[in-house]
């Protein structure tokens, strides 16, 4: 089932790695496709996982097709789908940057442009929340805005959009604006950006940025 699907999401958890986005085997990406959920199986470091290893799930959360078992985060990434319907794939990392603000439950205020571009509005924090149920994708749900992007308390981190790419982007920008905005804060005390730019910021870039 859904082949040329699996393939891109093989090519995602890849560049988590290429990105330094995740280590050995945390982290994991998702896609829905119609009434399925395709998802990286549980505890396969990435330099031995395989197109045909990507498990496909029902939103109950049973295996359709693949022969390991799915990642432990399944039942968050489908809590996450059925509450958020315009949401087409999830990625949740550990990454270093975005992490440590998650371990000190701190948001990521809109300091920099390229955070307005990408985000529009501040990175929150959910409550936290243990591992292997719907409590993660519950805690993110009553957090989660304009940016997709949530912080988990004492964990990683959770970015939702559209699809494989955008949502990969998004992945890989979240952790470029936690390092800038941690190292401004290394040497000074940064303010953010005023929220009526922020806002066209992120319309322009949203409507005009790249080949658009
Ligand atoms: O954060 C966690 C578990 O605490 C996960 O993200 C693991 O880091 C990866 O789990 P699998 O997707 O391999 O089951």
């Amino acid at each position: 089932m859904y082949e040329d699907l699996k393939k891109e999401l093989y090519k995602a958890h890849m560049n988590l790695e290429k990105y330094r986005l995740v280590a050995y085997t945390s982290g994991n990406v998702s896609v829905k496709v119609n009434n399925h959920v395709i998802i990286k199986p549980s505890g396969i470091p990435y330099d031995q996982l395989k197109v045909e290893d990507m498990v496909v799930l029902d939103m109950e959360g049973n295996t359709v097709e693949g022969k390991l078992k799915p990642s432990v985060d399944s039942a968050t990434h489908l809590y996450l789908y059925k509450n958020l319907p315009d949401v087409g794939s999830i990625i949740h990392t550990h990454s270093p940057y975005a992490s440590a603000f998650a371990l000190l439950s701190q948001p990521i205020p809109v300091y920099s442009t390229a955070h307005a571009d990408v985000f529009g509005v501040q990175v929150p924090v959910s409550n936290y929340a243990p591992v292997g149920s719907e409590a993660i994708g519950k805690a993110v749900i009553e957090v989660v805005n304009q940016a997709k992007a949530v912080l988990l308390s004492k964990h990683g981190v959770i970015v939702m959009g559209k699809d494989i790419n955008e949502t990969i982007r998004k992945a890989i920008f979240l952790e470029e604006v936690a390092q800038t905005a941690y190292l401004a804060r290394t040497i000074g005390n940064p303010e953010p950006l005023d929220e009526k730019e922020a806002k066209r910021l992120y319309e322009f870039h949203h409507s005009n940025y790249g080949q658009k």
